[in-house]
């Protein structure tokens, strides 16, 4: 796992955004995984700026996305499918329908995660997947508890996390879903690459564990302590609680150039 520190959302941004600039340009038609949250909204932002600036193109790749909100209407803003479209989707050249995400709306649950883990299956697989952190330690909407082998399933979701979300809810705790679909932590760790950004002092212990803490299911993000390629960006605040700060700095600073992340 590689643990990069630095100054800001900005910095952290152009690093993710270079990496998918760098993916996209050897294959136009990779398959990105994309992340709802505050976190990766920087990220999101530095990809429409290069798309505007005809650096990058999406017309080409696809899209899939982390989880789902189940009980919210079809033009609720919060539903996620709807803030992937308004953040990232809907500012650049994606073809209709090449941006996917788990159907919370379906009748039949089950079936609509079984279809989802086929349809990842068949794009050949996410290259580089996006991911914040809950404050609880999930990843997508794996909550503490999540089976390590997950697959898109049906969770329900921590109080704490519901708290953590009611600020995307005008702070009204009640109006966040008790229910959610996501891809589980086993269809996560599929990706070729995963790509984790933290920022905020809220985010440290998360972070703590995420990076130094040993494998559990209670803080469900450090199955990537098992990943072959995983990056973990982080601001100074989120980085605060590592006991290995200095030395993930040494590495990062003394990086041979050719290496990206
Ligand atoms: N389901 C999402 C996650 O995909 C996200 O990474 C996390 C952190 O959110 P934020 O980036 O807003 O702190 O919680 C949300 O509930």
């Amino acid at each position: 796992m590689e643990v990069v520190i630095l100054p800001g959302t900005e910095q952290i941004a152009v690093l993710v955004a270079d990496a998918i600039e760098n993916l996209l340009a050897d294959r136009p038609e990779a398959v990105l995984g994309l992340a709802t949250g505050s976190s990766p909204l920087a990220v999101y932002d530095e990809l429409a700026r290069r798309y505007d600036a005809g650096r990058i193109s999406f017309a080409r790749a696809r899209a899939f996305m982390l989880d789902e909100y189940v009980g919210l209407p079809a033009d609720h803003p919060e539903l996620y499918r709807n803030v992937i479209e308004r953040e990232i989707a809907g500012r650049v050249d994606f073809a209709e329908g090449a941006v996917q995400g788990p159907d919370g709306l379906a009748a039949d649950l089950p079936a609509a995660c079984a279809a989802y883990e086929r349809a990842i299956a068949e794009s050949g697989g996410v290259d580089l997947q996006i991911l914040g952190i809950g404050t609880d330690g999930h990843i997508a909407f794996n909550e503490p508890g999540s089976s390590l082998a997950s697959r898109t399933r049906i969770k329900t979701l921590t109080g704490q996390t519901r708290r953590d979300n009611a600020r995307f809810f005008d702070g009204d705790v009640d109006a966040v879903p008790q229910h959610c679909l996501t891809q589980g932590l086993g269809t996560i760790m599929d990706a070729h690459h995963l790509v984790l950004v933290a920022t905020g002092e809220n985010k440290a212990e998360a972070v703590r564990q995420l990076v130094e803490g040993p494998v559990s299911a209670t803080w469900p993000a450090t199955i990537m302590q098992h990943h072959q390629h995983a990056t973990v960006l982080l601001d100074e605040a989120a980085a605060s609680r590592l006991e290995r700060g200095e030395y993930y700095r040494e590495t990062y600073a003394t990086k041979p150039e050719w290496q990206g992340i």
